[in-house]
């Protein structure tokens, strides 16, 4: 997978040189790059933002620079297919476990990183005539520009390549996963010591019976699940998989 990130802050995405990423990316399995959108400007500023049309606090990116950034970075041959770029915002979609899983199926992605009030609304729309465009928000709240959601995404959607983690079933039994794991979040997790502080690992863990562990996880899994997050369990019920789950 090549991903192209596009921000005025490159820097901000040093620890995507780090662990399993970094590794991805020196194996040729990963291909990341970074680019300054100021070197789409070509006034002695390096402007980048403007006051918003309509007045209002803040101030917009400006469309010129994103436009020709984006001509240069997402640009394609006439037999290439085009990446899906991808724009994090607080107005986006959620983005969520199974569109990790999607995002993690394309050959290219590039992600803009919106600064300020954000990017001039022109900038997606004339980016859509060319390639698909998908507003995605890693949650509701607002953050001082795109680059922390962005690494966020990147490390979601990249750890689930093949190849990218040690272990490739444990993509699976991860919180949300798709199939076993969809709709719940993980139970609790212990290794050695087998004491520690007074509190003992549950037996079954030791147990060496691995239908009695695979049951009790999930049964540990769903009690978390209704505990901390009541919507997922809502789901479950509905899809009648608390009960079915419940009575396993
Ligand atoms: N919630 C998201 S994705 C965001 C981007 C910028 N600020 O918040």
């Amino acid at each position: 997978m090549r991903i192209d990130i596009i921000t005025i802050f490159p820097e901000y995405f040093a620890p995507l040189e780090l662990s399993l990423i970094g590794k991805a990316r020196a194996s040729g399995l990963l291909d990341i790059r970074l680019h300054d959108l100021r070197s789409w400007t070509h006034d002695r500023h390096n402007t980048v933002d403007d006051t918003p049309f309509g007045g209002g606090p803040g101030m917009v990116m400006k469309p010129e620079p994103w436009g020709a950034a984006l001509d240069d970075v997402a640009g394609r041959g006439p037999d290439e297919r085009p990446p899906r770029l991808v724009l994090p915002t607080p107005s986006g979609r959620p983005f969520t476990q199974a569109a990790a899983d999607r995002l993690a199926g394309e050959p290219r992605l590039v992600f803009a990183c919106g600064r300020y009030e954000g990017i001039d609304s022109r900038v997606a729309a004339d980016a859509a005539l060319r390639m698909p465009v998908e507003e995605l928000s890693v949650g509701d709240y607002v953050l001082n520009g795109g680059e922390s959601a962005v690494l966020v995404m990147v490390e979601a959607v990249t750890r689930l390549l093949p190849g990218v983690l040690g272990n490739a079933d444990s993509a699976a039994q991860d919180s949300f996963a798709p199939g076993a794991m969809h709709n719940l979040v993980e139970g609790p997790v212990y290794t050695k010591p087998r004491v520690w502080r007074d509190q003992e690992v549950p037996p079954v863990l030791l147990s060496g019976d691995h239908g009695a562990v695979d049951r009790w996880r999930r049964d540990e899994a769903l009690r978390k699940t209704v505990r901390t997050r009541p919507d997922l369990a809502e789901r479950l019920a509905a899809e009648g998989d608390l009960d079915r789950r419940d009575r396993e």
